[in-house]
């Protein structure tokens, strides 16, 4: 069984729909790559995943069990209880392109405040997790900085481990380093890198296609809200290639990419 299945997606925003009937499973324990043009649909379908957006059809399921909606008799779409739904969300942890960090409080308070909200720890206990998730990043000796006094990729590394110390079977990443100056991308993607490597099912949108390249071992092509090619890196990218794929690729491809494909 998938970590995540995907059927028949849509979304539609008012009359546009951006979203247009997805099928993906991911992989557990694999990196899964959402790539394509702009407005093509990725974070949509990520937001979708997280549940930050309701779809307007289709279904998610998260080890077998029904995100959001279910079908219930007759075929119909189900919307299910906000326990049920809170439960499987749980899950799920989410790194977006803002780092979104408590500006007043430390790093070790970031990583420790929902510890202590959502999971009732005591705060001693949240810290001590904390510190060591900041360790496992290499930010132990900045525990105690504020987000103000760290550089982009720093912060984005604290909203890692944000995320990871609450224990999610799964991470989705949406351009997590979109917002970050070039020296500072290759930190958060080696972070992203030793974490695939850790067996952590993840889901990530980026236009960083030398990770998609080197790290994904499924890559989703999205266009116009479906999904044109799926497949291993190496079949996507295989030349002759999909006309629109290579159009993308002109446009987005690095220099230390094109010599991966
Ligand atoms: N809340 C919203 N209300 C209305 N339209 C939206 C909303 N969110 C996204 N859209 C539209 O949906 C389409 C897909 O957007 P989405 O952000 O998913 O694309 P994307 O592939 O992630 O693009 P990018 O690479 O530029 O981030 C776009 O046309 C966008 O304008």
């Amino acid at each position: 069984m998938p970590a995540v299945r995907i059927e028949g997606l849509c979304k539609d925003f008012g009359t546009t729909r951006v979203l247009d009937g997805i099928d993906l499973d991911i992989p557990r324990g694999k990196v899964t790559c959402l790539i394509g043009p702009s407005g093509s649909g990725k974070s949509t379908l990520l937001r979708c995943v997280a549940l930050l957006e309701e779809p307007t059809d289709g279904y998610i399921s998260i080890n077998g069990d029904p995100l959001g909606f279910d079908r219930g008799p007759n075929g119909a779409r189900v919307k299910l209880p906000a326990r049920q739904i809170r439960k499987v969300r749980s899950r799920i942890g989410m790194v977006f392109q803002q780092f979104n960090l408590w500006p007043h409080m430390t790093a070790v308070g970031n990583v420790s405040e929902a510890l202590v909200t959502v999971r009732g720890m005591s705060r001693a206990d949240a810290e001590e997790r904390a510190r060591k998730e900041l360790d496992a990043i290499g930010l132990g000796a900045r525990a105690g900085h504020y987000p103000s006094e760290l550089s982009g990729g720093q912060q984005q590394r604290v909203a890692i481990a944000r995320a990871l110390a609450l224990d999610p079977g799964i991470m989705l990443f949406d351009e997590p380093t979109a917002s970050l100056d070039p020296e500072l991308t290759g930190e958060v993607l080696n972070v992203m890198r030793r974490l695939a490597e850790s067996g952590m099912t993840m889901l990530v949108v980026t236009h960083e296609i030398g990770f998609a390249a080197s790290v994904g071992s499924k890559i989703a092509f999205l266009d116009h809200g479906r999904i044109l090619v799926e497949g291993a890196p190496g079949e996507v990218f295989a030349k002759p290639r999909e006309p629109r794929i290579d159009q993308f690729l002109e446009t987005y491809l690095d220099r230390g990419a094109a010599t991966l494909l």
